[in-house]
């Protein structure tokens, strides 16, 4: 097939990855971190939090040590998998060793749109830049980078260890070699993948995800029914895995009220808007598992 003389010619994306820079360790990007090293790829993890390098550390030991115990992986494979994982507080550390970059710190544009100038400074030009934003655009996390073409949302579910499909977006610049680029890197690391052809906030799962998140929350804070009752007809009536507010728990729900504030912005009228009970627990410093109490009392 030949090209129009006056396209200007995609440019070269790298395709095989054998280091990746996962930027922020929390509860997401030590679980990608994780699964990139079960994959045998070394893995640069960053943080500009210390504690949360060390948060991030323990979190994977545990994860690692579960999966021994039930037989899923060798002592042998999880201490490889621990080795091939360092952590950095600077970004620079693996900036220039990095085949692919994945994003994952605060749920805010800001930081994530100077992150994204900065990573794209430092990493070699024909580098992936992913985002695992639950539901910016990500025409607008690329903003400041000269490589649009070369962003893409690729957003893991929670815990990544576990979960078995990842949402890629396809931003408003994003390449087909970018987007093949992700797709060769999740078969990699054994996980399916959807596409979200728009680049509209919220994507495809969190479109799905708030409506039974917002009512599971309202049902509650209206005095209708129990956080136990409400999760339990998600299992036992829908037969969903877990209910809405345990998810919401185990998700972090100062999080879920940043994702619910940014959809709210954007689609305005009530559909995002994030209930008093959200609110509330967030204030409140009820964050769900990450704080040990949230929806439920007494969580790990
Ligand atoms: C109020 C309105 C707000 C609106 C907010 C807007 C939207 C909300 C945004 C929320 C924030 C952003 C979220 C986002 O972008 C997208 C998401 O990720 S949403 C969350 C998606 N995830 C789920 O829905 C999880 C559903 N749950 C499950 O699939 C299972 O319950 C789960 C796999 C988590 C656990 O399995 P289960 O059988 O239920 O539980 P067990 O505890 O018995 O575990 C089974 C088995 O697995 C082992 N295990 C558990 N965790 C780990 C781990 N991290 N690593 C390794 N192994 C693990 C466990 O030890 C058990 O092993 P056995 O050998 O069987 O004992
Ligand atoms: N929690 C969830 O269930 C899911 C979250 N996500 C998305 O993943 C991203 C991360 O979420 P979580 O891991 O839950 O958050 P978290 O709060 O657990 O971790 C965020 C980490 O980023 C670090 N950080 C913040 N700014 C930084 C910067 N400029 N440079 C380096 N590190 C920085 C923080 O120190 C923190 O350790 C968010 O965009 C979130 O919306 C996506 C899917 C599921």
């Amino acid at each position: 097939m030949s090209r129009d003389v006056d396209a200007p010619a995609a440019a070269h994306v790298r395709q095989d990855v054998s280091t990746v820079m996962v930027v922020g360790a929390g509860l997401m990007g030590s679980g990608i971190a994780q699964v990139a090293a079960q994959a045998g790829l070394d893995v640069v993890l960053v943080d500009d939090d210390v504690e949360a390098l060390d948060r991030a550390a323990a979190r994977i030991a545990d994860s690692l040590a579960r999966f021994v115990r039930s037989g899923s992986l060798t002592d042998d494979e999880a201490s490889r998998a621990r080795g091939l994982i360092v952590t950095e507080t600077d970004l620079r550390a693996g900036g220039s060793s990095a085949d692919l970059v994945i994003e994952a710190i605060v749920e805010k544009l800001e930081p994530k749109q100077r992150l994204f100038a900065e990573l794209d400074a430092m990493c070699a030009p024909d580098v992936v830049l992913a985002t695992n934003t639950s539901q910016f655009q990500i025409g607008r996390v690329a903003a400041n980078c000269d490589r649009p073409d070369r962003v893409i949302g690729m957003h893991w579910s929670n815990p990544p260890q576990l979960m078995k499909l990842v949402e890629l977006v396809v931003g408003p610049d994003t390449s087909s070699e970018a987007v093949a680029g992700a797709i060769r890197f999740l078969d990699g690391v054994d996980r399916r993948h959807v596409l979200c052809l728009k680049d509209v906030p919220g994507f495809i799962s969190n479109r799905m995800s708030t409506a039974l998140f917002m009512e599971g929350v309202r049902l509650v804070d209206e005095g209708i029914a129990t956080a136990e009752d409400v999760d339990l007809v998600a299992r036992l009536m829908f037969g969903h895995k877990m209910g809405p507010l345990e998810t919401l728990d185990l998700a972090g729900l100062d999080t879920a009220l940043l994702v619910s504030t940014a959809l709210a912005d954007f689609y305005g009228g009530d559909r995002f808007t994030p209930p008093d009970l959200l609110e509330r627990h967030v204030a409140a410093g009820r964050t769900g598992r990450k704080s040990g109490s949230g929806f439920y009392e007494g969580l790990s």
